[in-house]
């Protein structure tokens, strides 16, 4: 079953297409990840499933729901990992947590969240006060804490350690196996290779190739490169067509 439906988005804001035309499915449990270039339209296609943004043409579906005409709905189903800015700079990590898990009917414990992100040293800690790494592992925990169906994570493991960035993976890997459907936005390929069970690779507003890392990397034809990674794969299918 899909969970997220996108038919032929298109976005602009002024002259600037982000989205040209981007149709995709995400399928109940998976973990799907948006890659490609810079200025792509990864964010701006998120940011109209999560009903942050009014398409200019095509639909959007989570959950069957129109997230804008259904907002109210899709937002107690829909876990949105925050950009840090949105956050007051004196609230404290578990006044954050307490504070949202209370605007959902059945939210996780966010103290088991707070420990499974390593910041229960940090919990007296006001945001400003935060590293990057903790600040985006707090940003992370936002987006679970309400329980959520399906969870959008943007730029998942910026700015975290190599050990912060592998016990992410393994929270996702968890929660997914906790019937939640995940969508990430990445850069890193280790990432999308390693944690996504289906890339959609988008590039000038437009997605390139849905499939498996595993099959983008055997469909991958590079000259001169005998055995193309994940990274030569995706370079290979959105070179010409960059959006920057
Ligand atoms: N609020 C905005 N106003 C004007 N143009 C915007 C706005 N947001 C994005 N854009 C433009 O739309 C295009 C797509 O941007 P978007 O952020 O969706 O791409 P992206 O694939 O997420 O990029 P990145 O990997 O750099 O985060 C870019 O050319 C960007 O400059």
């Amino acid at each position: 079953m899909s969970v997220i439906e996108v038919r032929n988005l298109r976005k602009q804001y002024g002259d600037q297409v982000a989205v040209a035309d981007v149709s995709l499915s995400v399928d109940e449990g998976e973990i799907f990840g948006l890659v490609g270039p810079n200025g792509a339209g990864k964010t701006t296609t998120v940011e109209c499933v999560e009903g942050l943004r009014t398409p200019d043409s095509g639909t959007v579906r989570v959950l069957g729901l129109d997230p804008r005409r259904d907002r109210a709905a899709v937002r107690q189903k829909l876990g949105i990992q925050l950009q840090e800015s949105q956050l007051p700079d004196q609230i404290k990590v578990w006044e954050a947590l307490d504070l949202y898990s209370s605007f959902y009917p059945h939210p996780a414990d966010w103290r088991e969240l707070m420990d499974e992100l390593g910041l229960t040293p940090k919990r007296k800690s006001v945001f400003a006060k935060l590293s990057g790494g903790q600040k985006q592992r707090l940003s992370i925990a936002l987006a679970l804490v309400g329980n959520p169906k399906v969870a959008i994570l943007d730029e998942l493991t910026t700015g975290l350690d190599p050990q912060a960035r592998r016990d992410t993976w393994e929270l996702v890997r968890h929660v997914r196996d906790r019937g939640v459907t995940v969508v990430l936005v990445t850069h890193f390929m280790d990432e999308a290779e390693r944690l996504c069970d289906r890339l959609a690779v988008v590039a000038a507003g437009r997605v390139v190739a849905v499939d498996t890392p595993r099959n983008l990397i055997a469909g991958a034809r590079v000259p001169g490169v005998e055995r193309p990674t994940l990274e030569d794969a995706i370079l290979s299918l959105t070179s010409a067509r960059s959006n920057r």
